[in-house]
Formats: structure tokens, C-alpha cells, sequence
């Protein structure tokens, strides 16, 4: 459970560093760090130096909080996440979303890095995530509910916001990109997944896999915020093609749809 005292204390440092009061949150994954550098009059504050923020090790990400303004809003971004795979408690994965909420954040675009299960999906693709499957089998509300977050068996019903998705279609529809839409597993990683499991996670009706979002998505929702989530497609999951995966790909294949990910994320915060 997360502490109200702990978010408070968080938000006050943050709070302390810059005089932005961001309205959107942004978290950024593996290879998609550098719409960050894109925000102006920004402060950055490493992870480390930020009281009761976990330390991230995932390759591909900075571990840095961004605060400043992009395309007119007042943002914070994570520049690196945290995994579950890292070994991280799901409190500890979630917290930032508490920080973002507590900071006054009401809307929050999560990205990530996934692998495509939908054949008709190629590599280099962006996904607009419309549901998520939680195949990890824990999850982050797990314990005592704190009631000044949120309640205890909140609704899921709408996870990703159907307004801000429509949005997210309409900017995309401008930009001329084609923006696919599916469904994201959770999959605990940090292997990836066999080619049976993606047999498995294709028959349970999912279009994606990947190893983070859906905990942060749960926090968020539960904290009554609106999410868009977009997953950057970086490869075609295991067995789809007859070759092994490796994280290298993942980064490089991120890093070619760089500037297609951050116009559309700057077209969508321009709408917001
Ligand atoms: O933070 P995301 O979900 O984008 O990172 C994905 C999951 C692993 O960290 C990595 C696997 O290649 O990319
Ligand atoms: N679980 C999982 N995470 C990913 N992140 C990037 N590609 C993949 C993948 O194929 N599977």
C-alpha cells in the first residue's frame, strides 16, 4: 500500500524544484526516452536524488524525472521506468504514478516497448493499446487499501479513455500514420516468451506482450486518472519469424521510430 505521507513528501521536493505544475504525466519506455529531451524550460531530477523513488537498472533508460512544458503543457515525464522484472515490489513500480496524481496530474500516456502477437502487425508499428490482459497473476492493489487513493475493488472497465484514444486516432489520422490498435499483455518477462506462450497469449485474445504498462495502468486508474497507453511494436514476438529476440533490437527498432512516436505524442499533448 502506498503511504499518503510518502506521496505527500515526494510531491513537496518535486514541487520544491520547479515552479511547472504539470497537468499531464508522461512514462516514457525502453528506447523512447528521448521525447523527454524534447521538453523545454525542463528540470531534471534523477531518480536517486528523489526521496522514496526506487532505482532503475533496465538498459535503455535514463532514470530521470522531467518536468517543463511540451506543445503548450505542463508535463512530467519518466525518463526510465521501473519492472517488475527488475524485481522491483509493484508498490514500488507504481509509486511515480501516485507522485504524478498527487503533482496534479489528471491525464497520463504510458508507453512502452512490446512485441507484436497480431500477425497482421509489423515491427516499427505504433499500437494504440484499447485493453490489456493481466497474465501476471499479482497485482499492484494488492493489501491495504488506502482509501484517500482510491477504492478498494475499483472499476476496469475502461482502463485506456475513450476519449483521449479517439484523440490519439484523429492526430494520427493528420500525421498520416498509420497508428494500429490492440490489445497489451502483461508478461512478467525478463525472459521473453516461448513460442508456445505466444500461441497461449494470441488464443487469450491479446495483440501485444510486453513487460510493464498494466501495473501503472491499474494505479492510474485507480486514482481516477485518464490514460492513453502507446506501444511502440519493436519486434514480431517469438516464433512469429523463425529468429531469436534480443533487447538490442528492441532499442534499435525504438530508436528508428523515434521521430514518428514523438510527433504523434506532441500532436496528441497539442489536442489535449
Ligand atoms: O519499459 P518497456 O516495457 O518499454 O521495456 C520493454 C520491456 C523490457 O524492459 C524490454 C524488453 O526488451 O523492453
Ligand atoms: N514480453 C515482451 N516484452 C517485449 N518488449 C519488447 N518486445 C517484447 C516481447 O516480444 N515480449
Amino acid at each position: 500500500m502506498h503511504k499518503t505521507e510518502h506521496i505527500l513528501e515526494t510531491r513537496d521536493f518535486i514541487l520544491s524544484k520547479t515552479n511547472y505544475r504539470p497537468t499531464v504525466g508522461l512514462i516514457l519506455g525502453s528506447g523512447l526516452g528521448t521525447l523527454a529531451d524534447e521538453i523545454e524550460n525542463s528540470v531534471v531530477i534523477p531518480y536517486s536524488e528523489i526521496p522514496h523513488f526506487a532505482k532503475s537498472e533496465a538498459v535503455g533508460h535514463a532514470n530521470e524525472l522531467v518536468i517543463g512544458e511540451l506543445k503548450g503543457q505542463a508535463v512530467v515525464a519518466m525518463k526510465g521506468r521501473f519492472h517488475y522484472y527488475e524485481g522491483f515490489t509493484l508498490d514500488e513500480v507504481t509509486f511515480p504514478v501516485r507522485v504524478m496524481k498527487a503533482l496534479g496530474v489528471e491525464k497520463l500516456i504510458v508507453t512502452n516497448a512490446c512485441g507484436a502477437v497480431n500477425t497482421s502487425f509489423n515491427p516499427g508499428d505504433l499500437m494504440l493499446i484499447t485493453d490489456h490482459i493481466n497474465l501476471v497473476g499479482t497485482n499492484p492493489l494488492i493489501g491495504p487499501n488506502n482509501p484517500e487513493l482510491g477504492t478498494r475493488f475499483p472499476d476496469v472497465s475502461e482502463v485506456y479513455n475513450k476519449e483521449l484514444r479517439s484523440l490519439a486516432l484523429n492526430v494520427a489520422a493528420k500525421q498520416d500514420l498509420k497508428l494500429q490498435q490492440g490489445v497489451y499483455a502483461w508478461w512478467s518477462g525478463p525472459s521473453y516468451e516461448t513460442p508456445a506462450e505466444i500461441r497461449m497469449i494470441r488464443t487469450l485474445g491479446a495483440d501485444s506482450v510486453g513487460m510493464s504498462t498494466v501495473p501503472e495502468a491499474i494505479v492510474a486508474v485507480h486514482g481516477s486518472m485518464k490514460v492513453l497507453g502507446i506501444s511502440c511494436l519493436t519486434n514480431m514476438a517469438c516464433g512469429i519469424l523463425d529468429q531469436p529476440l534480443n533487447h538490442e533490437e528492441v532499442i534499435e527498432v525504438a530508436s528508428m521510430v523515434r521521430t514518428k512516436f514523438v510527433n504523434l505524442v506532441k500532436g496528441i499533448l497539442e489536442e489535449m
